[in-house]
Order: structure tokens, then C-alpha cells, then sequence
């Protein structure tokens, strides 16, 4: 039997991935397909250990105190857990996946650890242990959720009511906020991301003016 499909939602803090991947899962079981949504870090899951300790501070309370490469592993190990226990057999049996964030999101908030010279390397780096070394599925697409810098400020302090002291250490930091910007911006320009555009005016779009986009652009992959 033919493996699966691999549907990736990616984006910044606050673009709604989450509730963009599960309208997409619904619809595509609806359509009648066998369809898994996945979400990471699996916080459920104990495989989150060190990304947990990492986002919470206890390797340092700046995302910077961690370099990009031992960062990505927490991640990345994270993943191969998930696979091996929750989704791997589903998608190796032909199953749809969607996967709100994955490996794409080490290339767009690790990468932003490093100078842009270095970017090529970091991804190439990146791609290759999860794809090749760990032998995780490659993405067959990526969704890239596009919002616009002043609309996910105004978002991301709506989000924990005021309390900073619940952000974890990614979104206390806003210089590195605005440098994980930039390189998802490259990412979805060279890594053949689809981009769609969720702010208008200064706003977001509706849900379900985004959603018709990520169905169109994920019916165009499934085919
Ligand atoms: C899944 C994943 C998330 N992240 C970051 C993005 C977020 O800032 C943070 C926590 O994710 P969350 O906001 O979706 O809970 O971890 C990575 O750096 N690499 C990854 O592989």
C-alpha cells in the first residue's frame, strides 16, 4: 500500500494554525477521506520533557540561551515519538495527516537564532535529521499562515489577558519575535511554501474566508 500525505500549517505566534488544521481535518473527513490532525509539541505526550523545560526557562530564560541545533533536537525527538507511537502506521497505510506546525517550525523560530548567512546551512542541517536521519515523513505541502506584524502584537496580548508571566520564553522576547519573522518570510519565499495572506486593513480575515484557501490549496495537493 502506498504511504500517506503529509499536510503541514505553519505560521508566527497567534495566526491561527490551530483552528485552521482542524476546520481543514473536518472537512477532509467529511469529504470521506481518512484523515489524522497532529499538532506539535505534543504537550500531551511525556517526549516533550526538554521542550517544556526549554520554553519555560530552565536552560535560560532567552530563547538564545539554547542554541538552534540542541534546541531543533528537543523538537525533533519530540516528532519521532509522536510518529512512532501516534500517527507513523496511520500514514504509512495511506492516511492524510495534518500537522498543525513540524519541522518547519525549527526552520522559521531556531533559525532566527543565527545570522542570515548561516540560515542555508541550519535548514539544510535541520531537513536532513529529521527527514533523512530520523526517517520523519517530508512535508508534501506547507500551509504558511502570513499575518502582519501590528495584527499579531495586538493578538498575542489578547491571547494571556495580560499575564506575561504566562508567555513561555519564544514569546517574551520580542526582538527574537521580529527575527523569527524574517525568516519565515524566507522560508515560505525559497522553501516553496504556500503563502496565504490572513490580514486585510489591519485585521484578520474571517476564519472562513482563510479557511477556503488552505482547502483550495490542500484539495490542489491531495488532487
Ligand atoms: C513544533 C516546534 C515549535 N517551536 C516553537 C514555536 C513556539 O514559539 C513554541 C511553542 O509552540 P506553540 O506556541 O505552538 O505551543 O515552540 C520550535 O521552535 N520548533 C518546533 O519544532
Amino acid at each position: 500500500m502506498s504511504k500517506g500525505r503529509l499536510l503541514v500549517i505553519e505560521g508566527l505566534d497567534g495566526s491561527g494554525k490551530a483552528t485552521q488544521a482542524k476546520l481543514l481535518a473536518s472537512y477532509l473527513a467529511e469529504s470521506g477521506r481518512k484523515v489524522m490532525e497532529i499538532t506539535f509539541p505534543d504537550y500531551e505526550s511525556d517526549s516533550s520533557a526538554l521542550v517544556k523545560m526549554y520554553l519555560s526557562g530552565q536552560f535560560g530564560d532567552k530563547p538564545d540561551d539554547v542554541n538552534p541545533y540542541a534546541a531543533s533536537s528537543f523538537y525533533a525527538v519530540d516528532r519521532y515519538a509522536s510518529y512512532k507511537t501516534r500517527w507513523g502506521s496511520f500514514y504509512e497505510a495511506g492516511g492524510i495527516v495534518i500537522a498543525d506546525r513540524y519541522t518547519t517550525s525549527n526552520a522559521v523560530h531556531q533559525c532566527s537564532k543565527l545570522p542570515p548567512e548561516q540560515w542555508n546551512d541550519f535548514l539544510r542541517w535541520a531537513f536532513d535529521y529529521e527527514y533523512r536521519l530520523l526517517g520523519l515523513p517530508a512535508p508534501d505541502a506547507v500551509v504558511y499562515l502570513q499575518v502582519d506584524p501590528a495584527v499579531s502584537q495586538k493578538l498575542m496580548t489578547g491571547r494571556y489577558h495580560g499575564d506575561e508571566s504566562r508567555k513561555d520564553v519564544h514569546e517574551k522576547d520580542i526582538e527574537y519575535l521580529a527575527r523569527s519573522r524574517r525568516a519565515a518570510e524566507y522560508c515560505a519565499e525559497h522553501l516553496g511554501w504556500a503563502t496565504v495572506h490572513c490580514t486585510e486593513n489591519g485585521a484578520m480575515r474571517t476564519i472562513e474566508d482563510i479557511q477556503a484557501e488552505v482547502r483550495a490549496l490542500a484539495e490542489k495537493e491531495l488532487g
